[in-house]
C-alpha cells in the first residue's frame, strides 16, 4: 500500500482549527481504502513558536518539509505580531523556498451556497485564477531609511523576470487548455505601469502563440473587478501578478458566498519541491478559537492536493462529499448565514466519506 507523506502546519487563528479538520478528512478517507494511507507530521510553527524562538519556523525548517509528498497549510498571522513578519516568515519563507511559482485558485458556487450576485447563476461563474507566486510585488525588494524623520523614504520594489513571466504564463495558458472552454484573461496594468507590465503582456502574446487553440483577451485589472461582477460568464482562466491576484481572489471567493470556501495550492509544477495547500483565508482574528470557521476552504484544498497527488478517484470522492454537505443548508456555518460549527462540518463531511466507501465495498 501506498504511504504518502504530509507536513500539517496549522500555523495561527482559525488555521489551528481548520487543518486539523483537514486532517481528519484525510483519515476518514484513507480508512476505507486498501490503495494508500497517509503519514501526518506537525509542525507547531507559527505565532506561539515565535513568542517562543524569536522565528516564526526554524532556520532550516524546509529540510523538515523537503521529502514530504504534500503540505497542508493554515495560515499565518497573529494578532500580536505585525502581519509583515509573520506572513514573511513562514508561508513566503516556504513558497518561496521552495519556488511554488504557480498559485491555482478555482472558485465556482457551490451546490447550497447563495452567492451575493442577484443576476449571476450558477453556471456563470466557474474560474480559476492563476497566481504568479514568486516575484512580481512579493519580491522583498526594497527598504526603509531615515525612519522616523521629515525625510524618511520607503519602497517595495515590484520585479518581473522574463523566467518567471514566461514559466506562469505557460502555466496558465496550459490550464486554460486544459478546461472545456479554452478561455484565458490575461490581467495587467500596463498602462499605467510602463515598464514590467508592458513585458508581461508582450510575453503573454508570445506564449499565447504555442496555444493556437486557446481564446484570449486581455483586461486592465481595475476594469476586471467590474467584469467580475457584471459578466461573470465571460470569465474562466484567469492570470494575474501576485498582488492582483491576491486581491481578485478574495473577491472571487466572496462573489462564489464566502472567503471561507476558496482553497488554493501552491504549486512547483515541475515537483521538485512539495507543494503546499491552504485556504485562501487568513487567521480571521475576529473569529478564531470559536468554533466557527468554516473548513471547507480546506477540504477543497484536499482536493487539490489529492490532485496533485494524482489521486484523481479520492479527490473526486472528496469532493462530492463536500457538496453534499454544503448543499444542506443546517450545515451552513455563520459565514454562510448558518449556524453550522466548523467540528459538524467536518463530521458531516467525514460521515459522507465513510458512507461512499461502505457502498463501494459492498
Ligand atoms: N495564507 C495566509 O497565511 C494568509 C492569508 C490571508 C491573510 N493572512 C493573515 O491573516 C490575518 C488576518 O487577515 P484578514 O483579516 O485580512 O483576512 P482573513 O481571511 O483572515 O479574514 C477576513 C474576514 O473573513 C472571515 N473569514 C475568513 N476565513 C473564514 C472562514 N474559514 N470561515 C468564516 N469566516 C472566515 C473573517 O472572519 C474575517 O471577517 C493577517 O495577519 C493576514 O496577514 C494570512
Ligand atoms: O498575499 C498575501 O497577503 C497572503 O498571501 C494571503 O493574503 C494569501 O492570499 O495567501
Ligand atoms: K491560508
Ligand atoms: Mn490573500
Amino acid at each position: 500500500m501506498k504511504t504518502y507523506k504530509i507536513a500539517t502546519i496549522p500555523g495561527d487563528g482559525i488555521g489551528k482549527e481548520v487543518v486539523p479538520a483537514g486532517q481528519q478528512v484525510l483519515e476518514a478517507l484513507a480508512a476505507g481504502n486498501g490503495q494508500f494511507k497517509f503519514e501526518f507530521e506537525n509542525f507547531d510553527w507559527g505565532g506561539d513558536y515565535f513568542r517562543q524562538h524569536g522565528v516564526m519556523m526554524p532556520e532550516d525548517g524546509l529540510d523538515a518539509l523537503r521529502d514530504k509528498d504534500a503540505i497542508l497549510f493554515g495560515s499565518a498571522g497573529d494578532p500580536h505580531i505585525p502581519d509583515h513578519i509573520t506572513l514573511w516568515g513562514l508561508r513566503l519563507k516556504i513558497c518561496q523556498g521552495f519556488d511554488q511559482y504557480a498559485n491555482v485558485r478555482p472558485t465556482r458556487i457551490l451546490p447550497g451556497i447563495d452567492g451575493p450576485l442577484k443576476r449571476c447563476k450558477t453556471e456563470d461563474l466557474d474560474w480559476v485564477i492563476v497566481r504568479e507566486n514568486s516575484e512580481g510585488e512579493y519580491s522583498g525588494v526594497g527598504g526603509r531609511v531615515h525612519q522616523g524623520h521629515p525625510i524618511e523614504a520607503a519602497t517595495d520594489v515590484s520585479m518581473m523576470t522574463r523566467v518567471g513571466v514566461e514559466r506562469i504564463m505557460r502555466f496558465a495558458f496550459k490550464l486554460a487548455q486544459s478546461r472545456p472552454r479554452k478561455l484565458l484573461t490575461v490581467i495587467t496594468k500596463s498602462n499605467a505601469q510602463r515598464h514590467a507590465m508592458v513585458m508581461w503582456d508582450e510575453i503573454a502574446l508570445q506564449v499565447s502563440r504555442e496555444f493556437s487553440d486557446v481564446t484570449w483577451d486581455k483586461e486592465l485589472v481595475d476594469a476586471s473587478t467590474a467584469r467580475m461582477i457584471n459578466r461573470p460568464a465571460s470569465l474562466d482562466t484567469i492570470v494575474a501578478t501576485n498582488l492582483h491576484a491576491d486581491i481578485l481572489s478574495d473577491l472571487a471567493a466572496a462573489l462564489a458566498g464566502s472567503l471561507g470556501i476558496a482553497p488554493t495550492g501552491n504549486i512547483d509544477p515541475e515537483h521538485r519541491y512539495p507543494s503546499m495547500f491552504e485556504p485562501i483565508h487568513g487567521s480571521a482574528f475576529d473569529i478564531m478559537g470559536k468554533g466557527l470557521a468554516n473548513p471547507v476552504g480546506t477540504f477543497w484544498s484536499v482536493v487539490m492536493l489529492l490532485d496533485h497527488l494524482g489521486e484523481t478517484e479520492a479527490a473526486r470522492r472528496v469532493m462530492r462529499a463536500i457538496e453534499q454537505v454544503t448543499a444542506n443548508p443546517a450545515l451552513h456555518t455563520r459565514d454562510l448565514g448558518g449556524n453550522a460549527t466548523t467540528a459538524d462540518v467536518t463530521q458531516a463531511v467525514c460521515g459522507q466519506l465513510f458512507a461512499s466507501s461502505r457502498r463501494k465495498a459492498a
